[in-house]
């Protein structure tokens, strides 16, 4: 499987913040879920793959070419979707339709219609009349109707209703149902990553923490919940990060299936997304592969 999207140390200096030495690949047909804190480097991180924000070191490739080769053919090729709704306040369908037509050669218009009448939005409301959520299915609709092979997602769905986000959720799949397509999400709700996503990209003080795939993450990973005084039972070398609270200690291991066979008085748990990123982010990391 080729990779749509690769990022190879992908570095940005603000005063006070690096992005720093970034580094991911995103294959074709499917969906890479980028999670961290507020803060962590999430926008900053879309921003320099797309060339919006010059980056300090790194390089970008999308579908295989470097992005600064040809840049206009590429982008054209690229739906992005921010948390904000980027059309005019004063357009509505007719005249997105007009202004995309003249951008995208690809526009279908009959597509963006669709879409619109799928997620209940007025074709005839101007954007400043819609709803946060309206704005963000519009801006969707639109950057489908451009046909584009790569969408790129920064925390748009978070101020939708669960039944929206679920109904934004299977378009994303059926999406991806064509190989040569990709997405990239940004996204703190990490329940709709569970449910998506084939790759997790954790970004944590502007670094990459971890970039596996998620069934090698859910299946693999699992925790141990002991008592403190349990703790030194745990050969360190099976530690990827620990939580002790007044109450207890708990553990993130790799390797569930050996750890149930290794220590057969705990409890091992199996984990999902938030597990993970609460361990990276609030934990004790030892061993960060
Ligand atoms: N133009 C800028 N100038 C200076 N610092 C910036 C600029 N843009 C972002 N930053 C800083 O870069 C860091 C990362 O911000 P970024 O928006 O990438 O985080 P994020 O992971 O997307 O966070 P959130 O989940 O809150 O959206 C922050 O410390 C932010 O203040």
């Amino acid at each position: 499987m080729d990779n749509i999207l690769e990022v190879k140390d992908l570095t940005k200096r603000y005063d006070g913040f690096c992005l720093d030495r970034v580094s991911f690949s995103l294959p074709s047909g499917s969906i890479m879920g980028l999670i961290g804190e507020n803060g962590a480097g999430k926008t900053t991180a879309i921003k320099a793959i797309l060339g919006l924000i010059s980056s300090d070191e790194g390089s970008v490739k999308i579908f295989g070419t470097d992005c600064k080769t040809n840049e206009k053919l590429i982008k054209s090729q690229i739906g992005v979707v921010f948390d904000e709704c980027n059309f005019h306040q004063y357009m509505n369908a007719d005249k997105v339709s007009k202004v995309m037509k003249n951008l995208h050669p690809d526009w279908d218009d009959a597509l963006f219609r669709k879409y619109l009448k799928g997620f209940d939005v007025s074709e005839s409301k101007i954007v400043k009349e819609m709803s946060r959520g309206m704005k963000v299915k519009f801006s969707i609709a639109a950057a489908l109707a451009h046909k584009p092979k790569l969408l790129i997602l920064d925390e748009s769905t978070s101020g939708l209703d669960p039944i929206s986000r679920d109904e934004i959720l299977d378009i994303f799949l059926e999406f991806i149902q064509n190989e040569d397509h990709s997405i990239l999400v940004s996204s703190h709700i990490t329940s709709d990553l569970d449910k998506i996503a084939d790759y997790i990209t954790f970004i944590h003080n502007g670094k990459v923490a971890l970039s596996k795939s998620k069934d090698e993450l859910i299946y693999s990973y699992g925790i141990i919940k002991c008592k403190s005084s349990q703790f030194d039972k745990v050969d360190k070398n099976d530690i990827i990060a620990y939580i002790k609270k007044d109450f207890g200690c708990e553990i993130l291991v790799k390797d569930k299936e050996k750890i149930i066979s290794k220590y057969k008085d705990f409890v091992v748990d199996g984990v999902n997304i938030e597990d993970i990123m609460l361990f990276y982010a609030r934990g004790e990391v030892l061993c960060t592969d």
